[in-house]
Protein backbone atom coordinates (compact mmCIF):
# COMPACT_ATOMS: atom_id res chain seq x y z
CA UNK A 1 0.00 0.00 0.00
CA UNK A 2 1.54 3.64 -0.99
CA UNK A 3 2.32 6.30 1.54
CA UNK A 4 0.08 8.32 0.89
CA UNK A 5 -2.91 6.18 0.97
CA UNK A 6 -1.71 4.39 4.22
CA UNK A 7 -1.43 8.50 5.53
CA UNK A 8 -5.30 8.88 4.45
CA UNK A 9 -6.05 6.10 7.20
CA UNK A 10 -3.66 7.28 9.94
CA UNK A 11 -5.02 10.77 9.44
CA UNK A 12 -8.96 9.81 9.40
CA UNK A 13 -8.06 7.05 12.25
CA UNK A 14 -9.98 4.71 10.06
CA UNK A 15 -10.57 0.54 10.32
CA UNK A 16 -9.50 0.26 6.52
CA UNK A 17 -12.84 -0.94 4.51
CA UNK A 18 -12.21 -1.48 1.61
CA UNK A 19 -15.36 -0.33 -0.35
CA UNK A 20 -14.98 2.53 1.80
CA UNK A 21 -11.35 3.15 1.20
CA UNK A 22 -12.16 2.94 -2.88
CA UNK A 23 -14.53 5.64 -2.94
CA UNK A 24 -12.23 7.93 -1.16
CA UNK A 25 -9.22 6.86 -3.57
CA UNK A 26 -10.86 8.38 -6.63
CA UNK A 27 -12.83 11.34 -4.27
CA UNK A 28 -10.13 12.53 -2.35
CA UNK A 29 -6.85 11.17 -2.49
CA UNK A 30 -3.84 13.70 -3.28
CA UNK A 31 -3.09 13.72 -7.02
CA UNK A 32 -1.47 16.29 -8.91
CA UNK A 33 -3.62 18.87 -10.85
CA UNK A 34 -3.01 19.38 -14.48
CA UNK A 35 -2.77 23.24 -14.17
CA UNK A 36 -0.96 24.80 -17.22
CA UNK A 37 -2.31 22.47 -19.93
CA UNK A 38 -0.66 21.67 -23.57
CA UNK A 39 -2.39 22.26 -26.66
CA UNK A 40 -1.76 20.31 -29.39
CA UNK A 41 -0.90 23.67 -31.35
CA UNK A 42 2.11 23.85 -29.05
CA UNK A 43 0.22 26.77 -27.28
CA UNK A 44 -1.05 26.11 -23.27
CA UNK A 45 -3.95 27.24 -21.34
CA UNK A 46 -4.78 27.27 -17.82
CA UNK A 47 -7.38 25.68 -16.21
CA UNK A 48 -8.11 28.21 -13.93
CA UNK A 49 -11.34 26.59 -12.53
CA UNK A 50 -8.53 23.54 -10.98
CA UNK A 51 -6.54 25.95 -9.78
CA UNK A 52 -8.97 27.65 -7.25
CA UNK A 53 -9.76 24.25 -6.51
CA UNK A 54 -6.73 24.18 -5.27
CA UNK A 55 -5.86 26.94 -3.74
CA UNK A 56 -9.22 29.13 -2.98
CA UNK A 57 -9.80 27.19 -0.11
CA UNK A 58 -10.79 29.15 3.40
CA UNK A 59 -7.94 27.51 4.98
CA UNK A 60 -5.64 28.49 2.35
CA UNK A 61 -6.20 31.29 0.62
CA UNK A 62 -4.87 33.61 3.19
CA UNK A 63 -1.55 32.51 4.23
CA UNK A 64 1.56 33.60 2.43
CA UNK A 65 2.46 30.96 0.05
CA UNK A 66 6.13 29.14 -0.47
CA UNK A 67 6.07 27.55 -4.08
CA UNK A 68 8.79 25.03 -4.73
CA UNK A 69 9.21 23.81 -8.35
CA UNK A 70 11.22 21.54 -9.85
CA UNK A 71 12.36 21.73 -14.12
CA UNK A 72 15.14 21.39 -16.06
CA UNK A 73 15.25 18.41 -19.37
CA UNK A 74 12.94 16.06 -19.65
CA UNK A 75 13.70 11.94 -18.21
CA UNK A 76 16.13 12.90 -15.16
CA UNK A 77 14.25 11.96 -12.74
CA UNK A 78 12.17 15.13 -11.58
CA UNK A 79 8.69 13.76 -10.80
CA UNK A 80 10.93 10.49 -9.05
CA UNK A 81 12.37 13.43 -6.92
CA UNK A 82 9.31 15.11 -6.38
CA UNK A 83 8.10 11.90 -4.79
CA UNK A 84 10.09 12.34 -2.00
CA UNK A 85 9.52 15.81 -1.12
CA UNK A 86 5.98 14.65 -1.04
CA UNK A 87 7.20 11.61 1.56
CA UNK A 88 8.58 14.27 3.65
CA UNK A 89 5.58 16.61 3.43
CA UNK A 90 3.20 14.22 4.52
CA UNK A 91 5.48 12.91 7.53
CA UNK A 92 6.38 16.63 8.47
CA UNK A 93 3.50 18.56 8.32
CA UNK A 94 0.30 15.94 7.79
CA UNK A 95 1.62 13.47 10.58
CA UNK A 96 3.58 16.94 12.02
CA UNK A 97 6.36 13.69 12.67
CA UNK A 98 10.13 14.54 13.56
CA UNK A 99 11.48 11.66 12.33
CA UNK A 100 13.99 11.04 9.62
CA UNK A 101 12.11 7.97 8.91
CA UNK A 102 10.02 10.29 6.31
CA UNK A 103 11.51 8.67 3.91
CA UNK A 104 9.66 5.67 3.73
CA UNK A 105 9.99 1.39 4.17
CA UNK A 106 12.17 -0.46 2.09
CA UNK A 107 9.50 -2.04 -0.27
CA UNK A 108 6.56 0.40 -0.53
CA UNK A 109 6.87 1.34 -4.58
CA UNK A 110 7.01 5.39 -4.79
CA UNK A 111 3.78 7.33 -6.07
CA UNK A 112 3.03 10.58 -6.31
CA UNK A 113 3.42 12.95 -9.27
CA UNK A 114 3.55 10.41 -11.81
CA UNK A 115 6.83 9.05 -12.98
CA UNK A 116 8.52 6.20 -15.26
CA UNK A 117 11.12 4.79 -16.66
CA UNK A 118 11.79 5.07 -20.34
CA UNK A 119 13.16 7.57 -23.16
CA UNK A 120 9.76 9.15 -24.04
CA UNK A 121 9.04 12.17 -21.66
CA UNK A 122 5.95 11.75 -19.34
CA UNK A 123 4.90 15.17 -17.56
CA UNK A 124 3.53 17.82 -19.75
CA UNK A 125 2.35 21.40 -19.04
CA UNK A 126 2.74 22.15 -14.93
CA UNK A 127 1.04 20.36 -12.22
CA UNK A 128 0.01 21.22 -9.26
CA UNK A 129 -0.05 18.69 -5.73
CA UNK A 130 -3.78 19.34 -4.87
CA UNK A 131 -2.52 18.69 -1.31
CA UNK A 132 -1.25 22.11 0.10
CA UNK A 133 0.90 21.96 2.95
CA UNK A 134 0.48 24.24 5.82
CA UNK A 135 2.26 25.14 8.58
CA UNK A 136 3.35 28.14 11.02
CA UNK A 137 6.82 29.65 10.47
CA UNK A 138 9.23 30.49 13.67
CA UNK A 139 7.78 34.31 12.94
CA UNK A 140 4.46 33.20 13.13
CA UNK A 141 3.33 33.62 9.45
CA UNK A 142 0.77 30.85 8.43
CA UNK A 143 2.24 29.58 5.34
CA UNK A 144 1.01 27.29 2.56
CA UNK A 145 3.48 25.41 0.46
CA UNK A 146 2.62 24.43 -3.26
CA UNK A 147 4.36 21.57 -4.88
CA UNK A 148 4.57 21.96 -8.59
CA UNK A 149 6.01 19.40 -11.93
CA UNK A 150 6.80 20.48 -14.89
CA UNK A 151 7.26 19.53 -18.28
CA UNK A 152 10.64 18.52 -19.03
CA UNK A 153 12.50 20.73 -21.26
CA UNK A 154 13.62 19.74 -24.96
CA UNK A 155 12.03 16.45 -25.43
CA UNK A 156 11.45 16.04 -29.20
CA UNK A 157 8.16 17.58 -29.41
CA UNK A 158 8.52 20.66 -28.01
CA UNK A 159 9.07 23.81 -29.49
CA UNK A 160 12.10 26.29 -28.11
CA UNK A 161 8.84 28.45 -27.20
CA UNK A 162 7.07 26.09 -25.66
CA UNK A 163 10.52 24.52 -23.16
CA UNK A 164 10.87 28.34 -22.46
CA UNK A 165 7.49 29.32 -21.39
CA UNK A 166 7.06 26.43 -18.77
CA UNK A 167 11.12 26.98 -17.86
CA UNK A 168 10.20 31.02 -17.32
CA UNK A 169 6.52 30.42 -15.93
CA UNK A 170 7.15 28.32 -13.21
CA UNK A 171 10.70 30.66 -12.19
CA UNK A 172 8.42 33.63 -11.79
CA UNK A 173 5.22 31.74 -9.78
CA UNK A 174 8.40 29.71 -7.33
CA UNK A 175 9.95 30.87 -4.77
CA UNK A 176 12.46 27.70 -4.97
CA UNK A 177 13.42 26.68 -8.77
CA UNK A 178 14.72 23.56 -8.87
CA UNK A 179 17.05 22.97 -11.91
CA UNK A 180 17.49 19.46 -12.29
CA UNK A 181 20.82 18.75 -14.40
CA UNK A 182 22.18 15.45 -15.27
CA UNK A 183 25.99 14.81 -14.33
CA UNK A 184 26.99 18.29 -14.32
CA UNK A 185 26.76 22.01 -14.50
CA UNK A 186 27.61 22.72 -18.35
CA UNK A 187 27.87 25.55 -20.22
CA UNK A 188 24.91 24.80 -22.49
CA UNK A 189 22.81 24.69 -19.12
CA UNK A 190 23.81 27.73 -18.36
CA UNK A 191 22.61 29.08 -21.83
CA UNK A 192 19.89 27.69 -21.86
CA UNK A 193 18.83 28.86 -18.44
CA UNK A 194 19.72 32.57 -19.70
CA UNK A 195 17.28 32.45 -22.55
CA UNK A 196 14.54 30.99 -19.92
CA UNK A 197 15.04 33.45 -17.58
CA UNK A 198 15.62 36.26 -19.94
CA UNK A 199 11.62 34.82 -21.64
CA UNK A 200 10.53 35.44 -17.93
CA UNK A 201 12.21 38.55 -17.36
CA UNK A 202 10.71 39.88 -20.75
CA UNK A 203 7.48 39.06 -19.02
CA UNK A 204 7.76 41.36 -16.25
CA UNK A 205 7.38 45.03 -15.71
CA UNK A 206 10.83 45.94 -14.73
CA UNK A 207 11.01 47.05 -11.20
CA UNK A 208 14.31 47.56 -10.74
CA UNK A 209 14.53 44.64 -8.11
CA UNK A 210 15.78 41.23 -8.85
CA UNK A 211 12.82 39.32 -10.31
CA UNK A 212 13.18 36.08 -9.12
CA UNK A 213 14.42 34.26 -5.93
CA UNK A 214 16.15 31.03 -4.94
CA UNK A 215 17.55 29.00 -8.18
CA UNK A 216 18.42 25.85 -6.31
CA UNK A 217 20.95 23.78 -9.21
CA UNK A 218 20.27 20.24 -8.14
CA UNK A 219 22.97 17.92 -10.51
CA UNK A 220 22.06 14.25 -10.70
CA UNK A 221 24.43 11.51 -11.36
CA UNK A 222 28.00 13.32 -9.99
CA UNK A 223 30.79 11.59 -10.74
CA UNK A 224 33.44 13.43 -9.08
CA UNK A 225 33.16 13.22 -5.39
CA UNK A 226 36.55 13.27 -5.09
CA UNK A 227 36.62 16.64 -6.35
CA UNK A 228 33.76 18.08 -5.22
CA UNK A 229 31.61 16.09 -2.32
CA UNK A 230 27.60 15.12 -2.52
CA UNK A 231 26.19 17.45 -0.94
CA UNK A 232 25.50 21.27 -0.79
CA UNK A 233 29.26 22.08 0.24
CA UNK A 234 30.44 20.29 -3.40
CA UNK A 235 27.69 22.36 -4.88
CA UNK A 236 29.13 25.39 -3.92
CA UNK A 237 32.20 24.48 -5.15
CA UNK A 238 31.66 23.79 -8.50
CA UNK A 239 28.60 26.50 -8.86
CA UNK A 240 31.58 29.14 -7.82
CA UNK A 241 33.91 27.88 -10.38
CA UNK A 242 31.04 27.53 -13.19
CA UNK A 243 29.32 31.12 -12.15
CA UNK A 244 32.80 32.50 -11.92
CA UNK A 245 33.54 35.76 -14.10
CA UNK A 246 37.23 36.69 -14.76
CA UNK A 247 39.20 39.06 -17.04
CA UNK A 248 40.42 35.79 -19.25
CA UNK A 249 36.71 34.79 -20.20
CA UNK A 250 35.11 36.16 -23.48
CA UNK A 251 32.67 38.91 -23.12
CA UNK A 252 29.87 37.09 -23.87
CA UNK A 253 30.79 34.23 -21.16
CA UNK A 254 30.78 36.88 -18.42
CA UNK A 255 27.73 38.57 -19.33
CA UNK A 256 26.06 35.31 -19.10
CA UNK A 257 27.33 34.88 -16.26
CA UNK A 258 26.44 38.08 -14.51
CA UNK A 259 22.95 37.57 -16.55
CA UNK A 260 22.10 34.47 -14.18
CA UNK A 261 23.36 36.19 -10.92
CA UNK A 262 21.27 39.25 -11.68
CA UNK A 263 17.97 37.06 -11.74
CA UNK A 264 18.19 35.56 -8.73
CA UNK A 265 18.63 36.74 -4.92
CA UNK A 266 20.14 33.53 -4.17
CA UNK A 267 21.98 30.69 -6.02
CA UNK A 268 22.82 27.34 -4.76
CA UNK A 269 23.87 24.18 -5.79
CA UNK A 270 23.26 20.37 -4.70
CA UNK A 271 25.36 17.41 -6.08
CA UNK A 272 23.24 14.33 -5.81
CA UNK A 273 24.63 10.63 -6.66
CA UNK A 274 23.99 8.23 -9.00
CA UNK A 275 20.44 6.33 -7.23
CA UNK A 276 21.95 2.77 -8.63
CA UNK A 277 21.51 0.93 -11.47
CA UNK A 278 18.05 -0.37 -10.98
CA UNK A 279 16.75 3.44 -10.52
CA UNK A 280 18.43 4.03 -14.25
CA UNK A 281 17.80 1.14 -16.03
CA UNK A 282 15.07 -1.35 -14.77
CA UNK A 283 12.20 -1.55 -16.32
CA UNK A 284 10.05 -3.15 -13.36
CA UNK A 285 11.45 -0.52 -10.59
CA UNK A 286 8.71 1.09 -8.88
CA UNK A 287 10.66 3.15 -6.57
CA UNK A 288 10.83 0.98 -3.72
CA UNK A 289 13.55 2.05 -1.25
CA UNK A 290 15.85 -1.20 -1.14
CA UNK A 291 16.71 -1.09 -4.36
CA UNK A 292 18.10 2.45 -4.71
CA UNK A 293 21.42 3.04 -3.68
CA UNK A 294 22.44 3.74 0.41
CA UNK A 295 24.52 6.93 -0.55
CA UNK A 296 21.18 8.14 -2.50
CA UNK A 297 19.27 7.78 0.07
CA UNK A 298 21.59 9.65 2.30
CA UNK A 299 21.78 12.48 0.68
CA UNK A 300 18.37 12.63 0.08
CA UNK A 301 18.07 13.17 3.69
CA UNK A 302 20.28 16.00 3.34
CA UNK A 303 18.62 17.58 0.59
CA UNK A 304 14.91 17.48 1.12
CA UNK A 305 15.01 19.03 4.83
CA UNK A 306 17.26 21.85 3.52
CA UNK A 307 14.74 22.89 1.22
CA UNK A 308 11.66 21.98 2.89
CA UNK A 309 11.98 22.04 6.61
CA UNK A 310 9.78 24.63 7.95
CA UNK A 311 13.35 26.77 8.83
CA UNK A 312 14.44 26.80 4.99
CA UNK A 313 10.79 27.55 3.15
CA UNK A 314 11.36 30.83 1.05
CA UNK A 315 7.79 32.96 0.96
CA UNK A 316 7.17 33.91 -1.93
CA UNK A 317 7.76 37.53 -2.80
CA UNK A 318 7.17 39.57 -5.96
CA UNK A 319 8.48 43.05 -6.10
CA UNK A 320 9.76 42.55 -2.90
CA UNK A 321 6.51 41.59 -1.23
CA UNK A 322 5.16 38.40 0.35
CA UNK A 323 2.59 37.32 -2.02
CA UNK A 324 -0.49 35.81 0.02
CA UNK A 325 -2.31 32.43 -1.89
CA UNK A 326 -4.91 34.51 -3.17
CA UNK A 327 -2.82 37.26 -4.55
CA UNK A 328 -0.62 34.08 -6.06
CA UNK A 329 -3.76 33.14 -8.00
CA UNK A 330 -4.57 35.73 -9.74
CA UNK A 331 -0.71 36.58 -10.63
CA UNK A 332 -0.71 33.14 -12.40
CA UNK A 333 -3.46 34.34 -14.11
CA UNK A 334 -2.02 37.73 -15.76
CA UNK A 335 1.46 36.02 -16.31
CA UNK A 336 0.05 32.93 -17.93
CA UNK A 337 -2.57 35.91 -20.40
CA UNK A 338 1.37 37.19 -21.61
CA UNK A 339 2.01 33.55 -22.54
CA UNK A 340 -0.72 33.12 -24.21
CA UNK A 341 -0.96 36.33 -26.17
CA UNK A 342 1.56 37.25 -28.60
CA UNK A 343 3.08 40.33 -26.56
CA UNK A 344 6.32 38.67 -26.78
CA UNK A 345 8.92 37.64 -29.14
CA UNK A 346 9.46 34.17 -30.13
CA UNK A 347 12.21 32.85 -28.18
CA UNK A 348 14.74 31.22 -30.96
CA UNK A 349 17.34 28.09 -30.89
CA UNK A 350 20.61 28.82 -30.90
CA UNK A 351 20.45 27.27 -34.58
CA UNK A 352 17.68 29.84 -35.87
CA UNK A 353 19.05 32.88 -34.17
CA UNK A 354 22.89 32.46 -35.67
CA UNK A 355 21.55 31.22 -38.94
CA UNK A 356 19.53 34.39 -39.16
CA UNK A 357 22.11 36.59 -38.28
CA UNK A 358 24.25 35.02 -40.59
CA UNK A 359 21.57 34.71 -43.47
CA UNK A 360 20.98 38.91 -42.51
CA UNK A 361 24.37 39.59 -43.45
CA UNK A 362 25.08 37.55 -46.78
CA UNK A 363 22.07 40.09 -47.61
CA UNK A 364 23.51 42.96 -46.73
CA UNK A 365 27.26 41.48 -48.81
CA UNK A 366 25.17 40.75 -51.66
CA UNK A 367 22.93 44.22 -51.22
CA UNK A 368 26.31 46.31 -51.51
CA UNK A 369 27.71 44.74 -53.98
CA UNK A 370 24.48 45.96 -56.16
CA UNK A 371 24.63 49.24 -54.74
CA UNK A 372 28.26 49.97 -55.70
CA UNK A 373 27.90 48.23 -58.95
CA UNK A 374 24.88 50.11 -59.99
CA UNK A 375 26.58 53.22 -58.42
CA UNK A 376 29.82 52.87 -60.87
CA UNK A 377 27.40 52.28 -63.58
CA UNK A 378 24.67 55.11 -63.56
CA UNK A 379 24.99 56.36 -60.20
CA UNK A 380 25.29 60.18 -58.86
CA UNK A 381 27.20 61.97 -61.66
CA UNK A 382 27.57 59.41 -64.59
CA UNK A 383 25.53 60.14 -67.62
CA UNK A 384 22.33 59.15 -68.83
CA UNK A 385 21.63 55.75 -69.98
CA UNK A 386 19.09 54.47 -72.22
CA UNK A 387 16.59 52.09 -70.60
CA UNK A 388 17.81 49.15 -72.41
CA UNK A 389 21.02 49.85 -71.37
CA UNK A 390 20.05 50.02 -67.62
CA UNK A 391 18.00 47.22 -67.97
CA UNK A 392 20.87 45.55 -69.14
CA UNK A 393 23.23 46.47 -66.57
CA UNK A 394 20.61 46.15 -63.51
CA UNK A 395 20.17 42.30 -64.77
CA UNK A 396 24.00 41.78 -65.05
CA UNK A 397 24.56 43.13 -61.63
CA UNK A 398 21.41 41.76 -59.72
CA UNK A 399 23.24 38.18 -61.15
CA UNK A 400 26.55 38.99 -59.38
CA UNK A 401 25.34 40.31 -56.25
CA UNK A 402 22.76 37.12 -56.23
CA UNK A 403 25.60 34.68 -56.56
CA UNK A 404 27.36 36.68 -53.62
CA UNK A 405 24.43 35.61 -51.83
CA UNK A 406 24.75 32.27 -52.84
CA UNK A 407 28.58 31.65 -52.15
CA UNK A 408 28.54 33.21 -48.93
CA UNK A 409 28.48 30.21 -46.21
CA UNK A 410 25.57 30.05 -44.18
CA UNK A 411 23.43 28.01 -41.48
CA UNK A 412 20.34 26.83 -41.41
CA UNK A 413 20.03 25.14 -45.06
CA UNK A 414 18.60 25.98 -48.61
CA UNK A 415 14.75 26.05 -47.69
CA UNK A 416 15.74 28.68 -44.70
CA UNK A 417 17.89 30.47 -46.89
CA UNK A 418 15.23 30.76 -49.83
CA UNK A 419 13.21 33.87 -47.96
CA UNK A 420 16.54 35.61 -47.59
CA UNK A 421 16.94 35.18 -51.24
CA UNK A 422 13.99 36.37 -51.81
CA UNK A 423 13.92 39.20 -49.86
CA UNK A 424 17.47 40.21 -51.38
CA UNK A 425 15.63 40.18 -54.80
CA UNK A 426 13.07 42.17 -53.86
CA UNK A 427 15.06 44.70 -51.98
CA UNK A 428 17.23 44.99 -55.08
CA UNK A 429 14.38 45.77 -57.13
CA UNK A 430 13.03 48.33 -55.38
CA UNK A 431 16.53 50.04 -55.43
CA UNK A 432 16.56 49.32 -59.54
CA UNK A 433 13.05 51.48 -59.22
CA UNK A 434 15.33 54.62 -57.78
CA UNK A 435 18.49 54.28 -60.03
CA UNK A 436 16.12 54.38 -62.64
CA UNK A 437 14.23 57.19 -61.29
CA UNK A 438 17.38 58.88 -60.99
CA UNK A 439 18.99 58.26 -64.64
CA UNK A 440 15.64 59.60 -65.78
CA UNK A 441 16.16 62.52 -64.01
CA UNK A 442 19.45 62.83 -66.06
CA UNK A 443 17.49 62.57 -69.60
CA UNK A 444 17.95 66.12 -70.89
CA UNK A 445 15.30 65.21 -73.22
CA UNK A 446 13.06 64.04 -71.45
CA UNK A 447 13.13 67.06 -68.77
CA UNK A 448 12.97 69.45 -71.14
CA UNK A 449 9.34 69.32 -71.92
CA UNK A 450 8.80 72.45 -74.04
CA UNK A 451 9.99 72.51 -77.63
CA UNK A 452 11.32 76.38 -76.56
CA UNK A 453 13.91 74.42 -74.22
CA UNK A 454 14.59 71.62 -76.36
CA UNK A 455 15.58 74.44 -79.16
CA UNK A 456 17.60 76.55 -76.37
CA UNK A 457 19.85 73.23 -75.41
CA UNK A 458 20.02 72.62 -79.25
CA UNK A 459 21.52 75.96 -79.67
CA UNK A 460 23.53 75.79 -76.67
CA UNK A 461 25.37 72.96 -77.33
CA UNK A 462 26.11 73.25 -81.18
N1 LIG B 1 20.23 8.07 -13.63
C1 LIG B 1 19.23 8.47 -12.84
N2 LIG B 1 17.99 8.08 -13.09
C2 LIG B 1 17.01 8.53 -12.26
C3 LIG B 1 17.27 9.35 -11.15
N3 LIG B 1 16.10 9.59 -10.50
C4 LIG B 1 15.14 8.94 -11.20
N4 LIG B 1 15.70 8.29 -12.26
C5 LIG B 1 15.02 7.50 -13.29
O1 LIG B 1 14.75 8.37 -14.37
C6 LIG B 1 13.57 7.96 -15.06
C7 LIG B 1 12.66 9.16 -15.29
O2 LIG B 1 12.14 9.63 -14.06
P1 LIG B 1 11.02 10.76 -14.01
O3 LIG B 1 10.93 11.19 -12.58
O4 LIG B 1 9.78 10.30 -14.67
O5 LIG B 1 11.75 11.88 -14.89
P2 LIG B 1 11.21 13.34 -15.31
O6 LIG B 1 12.40 14.22 -15.35
O7 LIG B 1 10.10 13.74 -14.39
O8 LIG B 1 10.69 13.03 -16.77
P3 LIG B 1 9.64 13.91 -17.69
O9 LIG B 1 8.34 13.96 -16.90
O10 LIG B 1 9.54 13.11 -18.94
O11 LIG B 1 10.26 15.25 -17.86
C8 LIG B 1 12.98 6.87 -14.23
O12 LIG B 1 13.32 5.64 -14.83
C9 LIG B 1 13.67 6.97 -12.89
O13 LIG B 1 13.80 5.71 -12.24
C10 LIG B 1 18.62 9.76 -10.89
O14 LIG B 1 18.95 10.51 -9.97
N5 LIG B 1 19.56 9.29 -11.79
Amino acid sequence: MSDVRQRKRIQKNETPIEDEFEYEDTMTQPHAVPIVLANDDHSFRLDEEALKKVLMRDEIKDRYVVVVSVAGAFRHGKSFLLDFFLRYMSTKYVLKQNTSEWIGSEDAPLDGFSWKGGSERDTTGILMWSEVFLTELASGEKVAVILLDTQGTWDSKSTVKECATIFALSTMLSSVQIYNLSSNIQEDDLQHLQLFTEYGRLALADSGKTPFQRLQFLVRDWRFPYEAPYGAVGGQQILEKRLEVNDHQHTELQSLRKHIRSCFTEIACFLMPHPGIKVATSPTFDGRLGEIDSEFKDNLKILVPMLLAPENLVLKKINGDKVKVRDFVQYFKSYMQIYEGNELPEPKSMLVATAEANNLAAVADAKDVYMTLMEEVCGGTKPYLKTEAIENEHHRVKDKAILQFNSKKKMGGEEFSRTYKEQLEMDIEETFIQFKAHNESKNIFKSARTPAVFLHWQLYFM
